[in-house]
């Protein structure tokens, strides 16, 4: 149905159209008002007093407020012209005599010549009726507390530049056109935001309470990356008094990953916010001096079966991984840094030529005791300034000591030997040694603390690591944590040689990020106040313990599925612990998003069997929106010719069909070199191949393995197996449902004969 078909279009094009040209009105208005500013701003730099400028100064800062306030709106007008708002709603408050019509879109617009508010943004809690409430009776929480009322419309619009195209009244049966109309168009390569079919589950996440942890477990394609970015722009929107933007932190798993959602935040008004990977953070803490191994490097020889589980040596590699992702590691860390606080005063008292100022007790007692929230290089500075106040105040009386000893020596001189020449040399040598021994002690306490504070550790934090592995310490004290020798003796060695070759694993980041916040403290002040991560099923826990501890909040919104875990022989393999003993157990918030957006029932049917196969009940099923399409093909072939002929058809086909993006994916990276050289020679369809190192794609055909997929989408998925089969082991039948939720519409499995058995039945 077109818009035109409508009852109401004629009304609605006419209130779009008002809209408009108000915008275009506030958009002329704030122009000119930017110059005038700007005006204002440079006669107050002409009369800018420099003798008492405190008056011109205070005009250039409200002037240029004004105009960075200008530009914030100014953004959003430009947006808004263009597609001002995307729903109404028809709301009577109770008590109240007629329903009044509200408009919801990106910002809120009041109408100077009433007062009222023209467009109202998502993001205000009046909103959050027309996510949540049904036709009739609704309530939404305000600050004043819950407010009550009744809604007798809910439309929605589907506006093109400027142009009403069409409008959707959702009736009380709440079969969502519109979103369905949203979920079967075809994407490009980046995510979306989805502020008009935000569904009343995804809401209560985006506006649940700022201050407790909240864990979200969702199935693939449930919204969780697109969610993370709403709730940021919904904490930015609603706590703008609070909190900068720059004080909020996303944390995705790559680079490429980042480049894929880059174009939300902006689109929902939150650009500023702080958005990168763990590692690069880490980095950009305990600088670049060490290079990080390729994170993907242990998975992919897990996957390609280098590795042999029974062979001892290569079962503590991972055994390796995960141990130092675990709590019961950051226990050995914490006595290990114990024992070197304990010894980190210098073995010696505080002398200022003979003469005790300050013993090494006491020092020691104000080190481990004065400032014990400190990190102990920090503590240094501290004790400094207790040095030199002690001295200050010591000096003078040394000096009295010294001179009274010498004056007494002088008189008893005086007394006992007669006066003459003996007596006279006597008393001047006196004299010359009370002299020089008091400038002696003048000039050592110029450089006195220096000197002594030169004497506590220089060490970086790679010593430090170094030396925790090589100390005896970490192989007597595992404490409650219950390993092997042999396996602590290959976790240090192991480490070790990486380190000679100034390497490091993603499992060492969490330890050398941990170590320098508690020994050596950072080199500048973090402010972030909130942080969200997303796929955060591949973090380990102590990952999740060090940003805690580092960023000094509770303040988390934490989103992963636990079904795509194949990272799960270092990271976590249920929510549990990370709710209960990460953070406090009393305020952490645990919810579930059952319902998958991003593919068809036929797909996301297939895609839950394979699952299935999982024995773990933390393992959810995805229940598909009601959205039909074509089933699954699943073909075997005799030869990878053969393969690679069915793919070039069939990419170019959907090409054909008007599908913008379709990832051809391998088990392996190098299945997919292998897919990619053969499809580059043949010259009929240009690809991509991902390996990880992209900083961005933007090209619409992609070969990509399996694990790198994860968190993106496409319209179509070719899923190849030409060498690598997928076993029915639990990490294969991860990859293999990672690579299947990616489709948006259509899934192709071509493969050698019996690759992937399991799928024929
Ligand atoms: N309420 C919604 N309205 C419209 N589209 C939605 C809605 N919720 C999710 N989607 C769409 O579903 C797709 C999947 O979303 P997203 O990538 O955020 O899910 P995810 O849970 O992070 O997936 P995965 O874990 O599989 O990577 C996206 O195309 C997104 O736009």
């Amino acid at each position: 149905m077109s818009a035109k078909d409508h009852k109401d279009y004629n009304e609605e094009e006419n209130r779009l159209n008002e809209t408009i040209d108000y915008i275009k009105g506030a958009i002329t208005a704030a122009q000119l008002s930017k110059i005038e500013h700007q005006g204002e701003i440079k006669q107050a730099y002409i009369d800018l007093d420099y003798l008492d400028s405190s008056q011109s100064y205070a005009s250039i800062m409200l002037y240029s407020t004004m105009i960075d306030d200008l530009e914030k709106n100014f953004d959003k007008l430009l947006t808004a012209q263009k597609k001002p708002y995307f729903a109404r709603v028809d709301y009577k408050q109770e008590g109240e005599g007629k329903f009044q019509q509200f408009y919801i879109g990106k910002m809120t617009l009041y109408d100077a010549a009433t007062n009222n508010q023209r467009i109202i943004d998502w993001r205000s809690p009046f909103a959050s009726i027309y996510y949540d409430g049904r036709l009739g009776k609704v309530s939404y929480e305000a600050v004043a507390g819950t407010i009550k009322g009744v809604l007798s419309l809910k439309r929605q619009y589907t506006i093109e530049n400027a142009k009403l195209e069409n409008i959707m009244d959702v009736d009380i049966t709440a079969t969502d056109t519109f979103l369905q109309a949203s979920l079967g168009e075809n994407k490009d390569n980046r995510l979306k935001d989805i502020v008009a079919t935000i569904q009343s589950e995804q809401n209560a996440i985006i506006r649940a309470d700022i201050n407790t942890p909240l864990v979200v477990q969702g199935v693939a394609g449930s919204g969780k990356t697109t969610i993370a970015l709403h709730r940021i722009a919904y904490l930015i929107y609603t706590y703008e008094e609070t909190f900068f933007p720059e004080n909020f932190m996303i944390l995705a798993p790559n680079r490429l990953f980042l480049n894929y959602i880059s174009e939300v935040l902006p689109e929902l008004g939150a650009d500023k916010v702080i958005q990168t990977t763990f590692t690069d953070f880490i980095f950009s803490l305990i600088g670049n001096k060490y290079k990080l191994i390729n994170p993907d490097e242990k998975l992919i020889s897990i996957i390609n079966q280098d590795v042999d589980l029974d062979n001892n040596e290569q079962k503590y590699l991972i055994e390796t991984s995960a141990f130092k992702g675990s709590i019961g590691f950051k226990n050995i860390i914490d006595r290990y840094i114990q024992h070197v606080e304990e010894s980190f005063v210098p073995d010696e008292d505080f002398v200022l030529e003979g003469h005790i100022i300050l013993d090494r007790k006491e020092i020691n007692n104000i080190f481990l005791n004065n400032y014990n929230w400190l990190p102990l290089y920090k503590r240094i500075e501290q004790v400094k300034k207790h040095l030199a106040n002690k001295l200050k105040n010591d000096k003078s009386a040394i000096l009295e000591k010294i001179e009274n000893t010498y004056d007494n020596r002088i008189e008893s001189i005086r007394v006992s030997v007669p006066e003459g020449e003996e007596r006279r040399l006597k008393i001047v040598a006196l004299i010359n040694q009370r002299d020089e021994t008091l400038l002696k002690v003048k000039k050592s306490s110029g450089t006195l603390v220096k000197k002594y504070i030169s004497k506590f550790p220089q060490k970086d934090v790679f010593d430090y690591y170094r030396e925790f592995l090589s100390s005896d310490f970490i192989l007597q004290n595992h404490g409650d944590t219950q390993i092997e020798k042999g396996l602590m003796h290959y976790l240090c060695n192991y480490t070790k040689q990486l380190l000679d070759k100034k390497q490091l694993e993603v499992e060492d980041l969490s330890i050398l990020a941990y170590m320098k916040y508690r020994i050596l403290g950072f080199d500048k002040e973090i402010d972030i106040k909130y942080v969200v991560i997303d796929e955060a099923q591949d973090f380990s826990h102590f990952q999740f313990y060090v940003l805690k501890e580092i960023f000094k909040t509770q303040q988390f919104t934490i989103l992963g599925d636990l079904s795509q875990g194949i990272h799960s022989y270092r990271s976590i393999n249920n929510w549990d612990y990370v709710l209960h003993n990460i953070f406090d157990a009393n305020k952490s918030q645990y919810l579930k998003l059952e319902q998958s957006y991003r593919t068809t029932i036929e797909i996301m049917d297939l895609a839950n069997e394979v699952i299935k196969k999982i024995s773990n009940e933390e393992l959810i099923l995805a229940k598909p929106v009601v959205r039909h399409g074509e089933k699954p093909i699943i073909q075997q072939f005799d030869s990878k010719i053969e393969i690679i002929d069915s793919v070039e058809k069939k990419v170019q086909g959907l090409l054909g069909e008007g599908y913008q993006s379709v990832a051809l994916i391998g088990k392996t990276p190098r299945e997919c070199k292998e897919i990619f050289k053969e499809l580059e020679k043949r010259k009929k369809i240009k690809t991509k191949l991902l390996e990880g190192k992209e900083d961005q794609y933007d090209h619409n055909i992609v070969v990509v393995p399996s694990y790198l997929a994860k968190g993106l989408e496409f319209d179509a998925v070719i899923i190849i197996n030409i060498d690598d089969c997928y076993k029915e082991e639990e990490l294969d039948l991860k990859l293999l449902y990672v690579a299947m939720t990616r489709a948006l519409h259509k899934l192709y499995v071509f493969s050698g004969k019996d690759k992937i058995s399991f799928l024929q039945d």
